[in-house]
């Protein structure tokens, strides 16, 4: 059995007094860490005091980005050896409002996966169709592109600790979530992509959250999709209440 990855990604939003109450309300009742990995993933600003606040506890605190190299001439960038440094475990990469708004590229998201794990960070690796691409019958083979270019070079021991999110991106934001057919369904392609593309092995083990307008009222029949291993959630991660019924689900 995969153990189930539950991730609040907060994007932009809470200031640094909310960030902190969050912490406050949460900590001591998310279920253990050998039942669901259950993970924030903050704004750079709040990453220190939250990892501080959060310690002790299983909730674990992640970065929504970071850049490839570990120092440099990068104005406005944050390095891996950074993230490391504070205590972070985990980094999104790739989502799609990274594609889309921040010229990410499925080559900026490989190398960033390296370094990730060469920094001894969890990568949670974001891909995803338009509506467009969906209607266009091109889910398929677009994901499983950018999910071989994201993993490209890995060892096998990395890919079976990587983290993929499978988020369609007409269900972002939206309301709309995929059916948990059309959610798993992508999920094992993606699963599949893998075994081809690495091993048996690396493809029972990698975890595929789904993302996309998951809430407290859809995330059960979700979760019990054969190859949905976990969720990556926007809007329904902000408030304290409906991330532990999230985190409740994921350890069930
Ligand atoms: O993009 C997402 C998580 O990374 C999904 O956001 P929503 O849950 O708000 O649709």
């Amino acid at each position: 059995m995969r153990k189930k990855v539950i991730a609040g990604n907060w994007k932009m939003n809470k200031v640094l007094k909310e960030a902190e109450q969050f912490v406050a309300d949460t900590k001591d009742k998310i279920p253990g860490h050998d039942a669901v990995e259950s993970v924030v993933c903050a704004p750079f600003p709040f990453l220190a005091t939250l990892v501080e606040k959060a310690a002790g506890s299983d909730l674990k605190i992640a970065a929504q980005n970071m850049h490839f190299e570990d120092n440099g001439a990068f104005t406005g960038e944050v390095s891996p050896v950074m993230l490391k440094d504070l205590g972070v475990s985990y980094v999104v990469l790739g989502h799609s409002e990274r594609r889309e708004y921040f010229a990410e590229t499925d080559e900026t998201v490989n190398q960033k996966t390296k370094a990730a794990f060469n920094h001894g960070l969890t990568p949670i690796v974001c891909v995803g169709e338009t509506l467009e691409q969906r209607e266009n019958n091109e889910t398929m083979a677009l994901v499983e592109d950018q999910v071989k270019k994201a993993l490209a070079d890995l060892t096998e021991e990395q890919v079976k600790a990587t983290i993929i999110a499978y988020e369609p991106i007409w269900a972002i934001g939206t309301g709309k979530t995929a059916t948990s057919e059309q959610a798993n369904e992508v999920c094992a392609h993606i699963r599949n992509v893998v075994k081809a593309a690495v091993s048996a092995d690396a493809a029972e083990a990698v975890r595929i959250q789904y993302g996309g307008s998951v809430k407290p009222a859809n995330v059960d029949e979700l979760l019990a999709q054969s190859d949905i291993d976990g969720a990556l959630v926007g809007g329904a991660s902000l408030e304290a209440e409906s991330f532990l019924a999230l985190v409740e689900a994921g350890a069930k």
